[in-house]
């Protein structure tokens, strides 16, 4: 099974191609790593993936079926947008709560779990959380859906170095434990490295690279991730 198909994708704004005529395949069970300059269309590749932006031409399959095909679906994907929105006047409880109630495969245990993992009192205000702690939120209440794919949009960015590496290491052992899989904008190559296995680069709306890392490493004369990516940018 795929995770994500995508023919000859397209999307204008107005008169402005943010992609053009991107076609891959992503494999069921991969964390996708998505890199690539400023305006390479990162943003809008996922907002398509999760049904927030139209095609303008070209097709695109997400889990077998077309993006946000239905509630059902809906369902079966968690997106973590890129500053973590949250609901400030509301507590980490009263999210839960509130995820319980929007999300028919809500797993609370799942959520509880994660929430002490952040070691956040469950009834401070989500608005009183630092940056990190709100990261970390978005992605339990993500995870707690139990999606079969998870998209997040430079969701480690605000994060310090520590702070980055906490949060990565959940998500990994997120997607370990749901059987899941991720797509994960960034900038930073190192948090691609530690947690992907699977590389798209974009640049100017088009795709440079795309792959799984392991083959890619071996089929290339590029000894890593960075040397990878930075290669298919020249
Ligand atoms: N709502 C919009 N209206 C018009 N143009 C847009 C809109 N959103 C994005 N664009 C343009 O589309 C292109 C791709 O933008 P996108 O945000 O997808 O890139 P990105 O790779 O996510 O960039 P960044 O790394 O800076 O977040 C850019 O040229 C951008 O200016």
């Amino acid at each position: 099974m795929e995770s994500l198909h995508a023919t000859h994708l397209g999307k204008r704004y107005g008169r402005r191609a943010a992609l053009t005529d991107v076609t891959l395949t992503v494999p069921a069970g991969r964390i996708v790593g998505l890199v690539g300059p400023n305006g390479a269309g990162k943003s809008t590749f996922l907002q398509l993936v999760c049904g927030l932006l139209s095609p303008t031409t070209g097709a695109l399959r997400v889990l077998g079926a077309p993006p946000a095909a239905d509630a059902k679906h809906l369902a079966r994907v968690g997106f973590v947008a890129q500053d973590a929105p949250v609901y400030p006047t509301l507590s980490v409880a009263d999210h839960l709560r509130l995820g319980a109630r929007l999300n028919p495969r809500w797993d609370p245990d799942l959520a509880e779990r994660r929430i002490a993992a952040i070691g956040v009192e469950p009834g401070r205000k989500a608005g009183r959380l630092s940056g990190g702690q709100r990261a970390q939120l978005a992605l339990a209440l993500a995870v707690a859906k139990r999606p079969e794919l998870l998209i997040l949009d430079e969701p480690a960015a605000a994060l310090d170095p520590l702070a980055r590496v906490e949060f990565l290491d959940h998500l990994r052992d997120s997607v370990t434990e749901l059987a899941a899989s991720a797509v994960l904008s960034s900038h930073l190559l190192s948090d691609v490295e530690r947690v992907c296995d699977h590389l798209i680069v974009l640049a100017d709306g088009r795709v440079r690279l795309a792959g799984d890392v392991r083959d890619l490493l071996r089929d290339g004369p590029h000894a890593s991730l960075e040397e990878l990516v930075l290669g298919s940018l020249r």
